[in-house]
């Protein structure tokens, strides 16, 4: 039977079975509470004039149900639970009968005690009106919580939250805690090598750079050596590891910043050496890209990534778990917090691999509910800086922010344009590329870039501007490869002509089959480009002209072929509507029957 917890005296038998009710419910992963359970809690407890709390773990079941003061009641579910700097994987969901919402000191006292994912309490105002207030811990570490307050907000508001993406801001930090980050202002040295011409390792260094500030770290010296390939102890030659040292101190730098992946050997040797903190090209990117992802989508494949990076690096100096008790019951004998340690993050890796699987199908169903519509799809590829977002917004004004930052963009957005044929297609800006992009990035961004494998063209936004351009074309050509979509049909844009001086160098470039001199920002050639979009369209036959004859019980087709298809020409007859279409390649089947002449 299920029990119903706390001081039961004087409740009705009939009330005790609504109570008990309360444990058939369940909700999705995703929701803190659904409308029709947060109702019956509050409908029992108004009735009866007592607190009513309701404990569900992430599952979205309800664990236990308990009348009266929250804090006397035993609950046998959370005894063992309460890791040291863990959540304890349940919330309090109670109501506070003719009063307000509002969180009590007990309430968030309770909140630290028992380590609760969420505590939210619900009231009933004047006017029927249901509110909600919550509160959640943000940060565990020894015996320090650190608690951030919603409320009152509105039943609807509450239960909109994004239960799932509420948790990962807070219960990765224990998994994420032993990634390095980059403070504000920290000063860098940045180191390499140059393996072929100088002018590379500079404009590679350069670049990592630019990767550092957009960090927000300030970089005080660059240094290289030329070696065939890396030193596998220390990266670098000990005599250069020598200088580092001195210019650790001259420069007063506390981070030195590599610019290749090191192996977990090289980092933790070069830790010990140097004494400073040692990040590698890949931890950078993975440390903008957490700074900068905003979408909980965004957010879980960064969080997969790390981790994936983190993983084989555990135990390095500078990743030491110390922080990471594990939690009470989880802790074997003989085995170590190391190992311990591993599992937790790999059992927290498949969670999200879960999570991010399910997300690829949501996108897969939106895609083809798009491809239903029949329309073009067009990506915006290219090295990151190139302009694809600028370019977005000159093609359809569709306010993406655009910004002189690395990886400004991580979240896809798609995006309706017009053709000069007056036919929409749809076009999708996306994450940039760049050199020796991690490849646990690329992996965990798999979801997102889908958009680019399943587009039908895509059109390669170059900075031509840039003195890297052609290095950076080939690293967008290997990331196109390992996703395996280098053979889709390519135009590529030639982007920020405003700023080449020199027309031969232009005319040069323009050599090139299927290219397009362009400046996104003062809006100079997207006519033309547009333009080949659609002669892209005609030659390659995803599209043939057909003249058809809709008979007027038909007419609504007009409209989606207005919407789906270029309309060259209507007339009103008396036999029907006579229509000259291009229609897409996936549309013409259907319309076969309406034909009276073709193209071909
Ligand atoms: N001079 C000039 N600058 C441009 C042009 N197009 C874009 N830019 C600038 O280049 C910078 C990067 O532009 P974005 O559109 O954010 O580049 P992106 O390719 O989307 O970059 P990520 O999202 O970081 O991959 C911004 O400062 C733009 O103003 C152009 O045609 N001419
Ligand atoms: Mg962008």
């Amino acid at each position: 039977m299920a029990t119903i917890h706390g001081d039961i005296t004087g409740i009705r038998k009939s009330i005790l079975k609504r109570l008990e009710t309360l444990y058939e419910f369940e909700i999705s992963r995703n929701e803190i509470i659904t409308l029709d359970l947060a109702q019956v809690l509050l409908s029992i407890s108004d009735q009866i004039q007592r607190e009513i709390a309701i404990y569900l773990n992430r599952h979205g079941r309800v664990t236990s149900v308990a009348v009266g003061d929250i804090r006397t009641v035993g609950l046998p579910e959370l005894n063992g639970r309460r890791g040291q700097n863990r959540l304890s994987g349940i919330r309090c969901i109670h109501t506070h009968p003719n009063s307000s919402s509002a969180l009590s000191e007990l309430d968030i006292a309770s909140l630290r005690e028992m380590h609760f994912d969420l505590i939210a309490a619900l009231s009933t105002g004047p006017e029927g009106k249901i509110d909600a207030s919550y509160a959640y811990i943000t940060k565990i570490i020894e015996d320090e919580t650190d608690i951030h307050y919603i409320g009152p907000v509105n039943l609807d508001e509450f239960i909109k939250t994004d239960f799932t993406a509420l948790l990962l801001s807070v219960d990765h930090r224990a998994e994420l805690m032993n990634t390095v980050h980059i403070a504000e202002k920290e000063s860098a040295l940045l180191a390499g090598i140059e393996q072929t011409k100088t002018e590379d390792i500079r404009l590679s260094l350069d670049e990592l750079e630019q990767l550092a500030q957009t960090a927000g770290a300030i970089v005080v010296g660059k240094v290289w050596q030329k070696r065939d390939r890396p030193d596998p102890v220390y990266y670098l030659g000990r005599g250069k590891i020598e200088e580092i040292k001195f210019l650790r101190q001259t420069k007063q730098a506390n981070m030195i910043i590599f610019d290749d992946e090191l192996s977990p050997t090289q980092q933790r040797n070069l830790e010990e050496s140097l004494g400073i903190k040692v990040l590698d090209r890949t931890a950078l990117i993975l440390d903008i890209f957490a700074q900068r992802a905003r979408s909980y989508e965004g957010k879980l494949q960064v969080a997969l990534a790390q981790m994936r990076y983190n993983l084989p690096r555990l135990g390095g100096q500078g990743l030491v778990l110390s922080r990471l008790g594990g939690g009470i019951g989880t802790r074997g004998p003989g085995e170590t917090k190391l190992e311990i340690d591993r599992r937790r993050i790999r059992s927290r890796i498949a969670e999200i691999e879960k999570a991010i699987e399910e997300l690829k199908q949501q996108r897969t169903l939106h895609r083809q509910r798009r491809q239903n519509e029949q329309k073009i799809a067009v990506a915006l590829v290219g090295y990151t800086n190139a302009g694809k977002s600028t370019l977005l917004n000159a093609l359809t004004a569709a306010g993406v922010m655009a910004e002189d930052k690395l990886f400004a963009t991580l979240d896809p957005t798609t995006r309706r344009a017009v053709l000069p044929d007056g036919q929409e297609i749809l076009i999708t800006d996306t994450v940039g590329f760049i050199q020796k992009l991690p490849h646990q990035l690329i992996a965990a961004f798999r979801a997102t870039l889908e958009e680019v494998v399943q587009s039908d063209l895509l059109i390669h936004v170059v900075d031509a501007a840039h003195p890297g351009y052609q290095r950076q074309t080939e690293a967008v050509f290997q990331v196109l490869k390992e996703l395996q979509a280098d053979t889709k049909p390519v135009i590529t844009a030639f982007n920020k002509i405003d700023s080449i001086d020199s027309p031969y160098q232009l005319e040069r470039l323009l050599r090139q089959d299927n290219s397009v001199g362009i400046s996104a920002l003062s809006g100079q050639g997207i006519e033309r480009l547009l333009q080949m979009v659609q002669e892209y369209l005609y030659t390659n036959k995803q599209q043939q002209k057909r003249e058809l004859l809709l008979p007027y019980d038909q007419s609504g087709l007009l409209a989606t072929l207005y919407k789906n298809a270029a309309v060259h020409k209507v007339q009103y007859c008396p036999e029907g509507i006579r229509v000259i279409v291009s229609l897409p390649l996936a549309m013409i089947d259907f319309y076969q029957t309406y034909v009276l002449q073709g193209d071909e």
